[in-house]
């Protein structure tokens, strides 16, 4: 049984490099910025979110720019540490978040999904068949066997899409744009996405596409400056951001 659990969470981001005292007075007027006890400037990113998202939970983050969705998603995967109020996340987590998330741009394509497998507890053989699994569905030929710094953003996306979607999480989270391949490789993906989805207990998509939305989600979760501003079925939430597009 897979679960997320949010009470009061809060995120901030500091601002190193803004030291101008000047500077400083012109941002603080605007409401997400603030100083900490050690005077640095800081962005509140999340505001006291509290929701709860069990098994059956295809939930859609929808926001304008800045609104915190992908923050929110990154919190949740454990990448960002709440700096207030908790979060627990029960359940395996499978992250389409960041094309390099986790991975060694030293490596090559099959050493990066070996070491993924050995992370996962896989043994050698199992680590193998992997591999050739993922080497397959990418289709990135030679290159799956050079360092991943040199692929194009198109291979990295191919790579990490296959890769993440080779082992089925509990909680799947997903950035939109990785809904966004070319049209061919999505044509592919499309169906190993909806047996990806379809065996998550739990979906969080941070996406601006209400297509994606009505096709994928089955509640929404509406976030603004950081705070959650409607949480429901999808189009009780849709019809309200439509009526203030
Ligand atoms: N690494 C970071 N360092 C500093 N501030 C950040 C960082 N990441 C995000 N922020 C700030 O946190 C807030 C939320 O950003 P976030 O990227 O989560 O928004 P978003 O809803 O995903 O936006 P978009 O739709 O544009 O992708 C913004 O004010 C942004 O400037």
């Amino acid at each position: 049984m897979a679960v997320i659990e949010a009470k009061g969470l809060c995120l901030d981001f500091p601002y190193y490099h803004i030291g101008a005292r000047s500077l400083k007075k012109r941002l603080m007027g605007k409401s997400r910025l603030h100083t900490d006890p050690s005077n640095r400037i800081v962005v509140t990113a999340l505001r006291n979110l509290t929701f709860r998202i069990g098994t059956g939970d295809r939930v859609a983050l929808v926001g304008p720019n800045g609104a915190g969705k992908t923050t929110l998603l990154r919190t949740l995967a454990g990448v960002y540490e709440p700096v207030a109020g908790s979060l627990t996340v029960t359940g395996q987590i499978g992250a389409l978040i960041d094309v390099a998330a986790g991975m060694d741009t030293e490596s090559t394509g099959r050493e990066n999904v070996r070491l993924r497998g050995l992370y996962r507890g896989l043994d050698d053989a199992a680590c193998d068949r992997l591999a050739e699994e993922v080497a397959e569905f990418a289709g990135l030929g030679d290159f799956f066997d050079v360092p991943i710094r040199t692929y194009s953003a198109g291979m990295g996306v191919r790579l990490a899409f296959a890769m993440a979607t080779a082992m089925q999480p509990q909680v799947l989270l997903m950035d939109e744009w990785f809904l966004a391949g070319d049209a061919a490789f999505m044509a592919k993906a499309e169906e190993r996405l909806a047996r990806l989805v379809g065996g998550a207990d739990i979906m969080v998509v941070a996406t601006h596409d209400f297509a994606v939305v009505r096709r994928w989600c089955n509640r929404a979760i509406r976030l603004e400056g950081g705070v959650i501003l409607a949480d429901g079925p999808v189009e009780d939430v849709l019809g309200g951001l439509e009526a203030t597009a």
